[in-house]
């Protein structure tokens, strides 16, 4: 994948994205609105407009209980369990295989009324970065998705309005060590989930529409998403 004409745009993106999903909402100065709580989970947005376009960058964390970091991105990266958790996408398919680890999609999500159907291709790369923290306990994991283009599907020439996103999930797991002799169980595994993400609409929709959207599916998402992982790997050998 080194050698591939994205290779530069993919290490620099997600360098900036991991930096900026680092940055707590208080620290990364004024604007992030709290405009969503369940639990551990805490969803905060800015109100930006691009164009008179609602781009409202999105900012979650979340804590979960039994799993790993590396679980989330496995099934969040790949492409297999992607209908099971994705609930407004319509249809989905792998463009290119650029590696193991870097992949290419276009998805056509499913249209919310009045805006019309929108779709987006975008380079989807997982990543495995060292512990800053703590040297000795488990790596940070992420996935970044970015917006691109693809010779296959030009933006704009078919009936879908073509959205542009850039999108990181950060996973920071925490083992505590369980009483002495005793193996790791699920039970002593926490993760610490920040998901970012900015979708420019690309065409007009409604600015009360729009925020109306994301109200309601961000929290649904992160929520069906985290249960969907959780129920995939309860029987499962931990994945670091
Ligand atoms: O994290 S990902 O990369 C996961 C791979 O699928 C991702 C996340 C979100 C989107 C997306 C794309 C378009 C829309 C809107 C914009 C105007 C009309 C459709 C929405 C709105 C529907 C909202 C939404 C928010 C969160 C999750 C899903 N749905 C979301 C795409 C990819």
């Amino acid at each position: 994948a080194t050698l591939h004409r994205l290779w530069p745009e993919i290490e620099k993106v997600v360098k900036q994205e991991v930096a900026m999903a680092k940055l707590g909402v208080g620290e990364s100065g004024t604007g992030w609105q709290l405009f969503a709580e369940d639990g551990e989970m805490r969803m905060y947005r800015r109100e930006e407009e691009v164009d008179g376009m609602v781009v409202d960058p999105l900012k979650a964390v979340h804590v979960v209980k039994g799993i790993t970091g590396r679980e989330l991105c496995h099934y969040f990266f790949n492409p297999q369990y992607r209908y099971d958790w994705e609930t407004t996408l319509e249809h989905m398919n792998v463009l290119e295989t650029i590696s193991e680890d870097t992949l290419i999609f276009h998805q056509t999500h499913k249209r919310i009324w009045p805006a019309s159907q929108r779709d987006v291709v975008f380079w989807s790369h997982l990543r495995r970065l060292p512990n800053d923290q703590d040297r000795d306990g488990p790596d940070i994991w992420t996935v970044v998705n970015n917006s691109t283009e693809h010779p296959d599907h030009p933006a704009n020439a078919g009936k879908c309005v073509r959205i542009f996103l850039t999108v990181c999930l950060l996973c920071q797991t925490r083992v505590d060590p369980p009483k002495a002799g005793a193996p790791v169980s699920r039970d002593d595994i926490t993760c610490k989930i920040t998901y970012c993400s900015v979708v420019n609409p690309g065409g007009w929709a409604p600015a009360s529409v729009l925020r109306a959207v994301y109200k309601r599916e961000y929290p649904k998402f992160l929520k069906r998403f985290t249960a969907y992982v959780k129920n995939q790997t309860k029987d499962k050998p931990i994945m670091y």
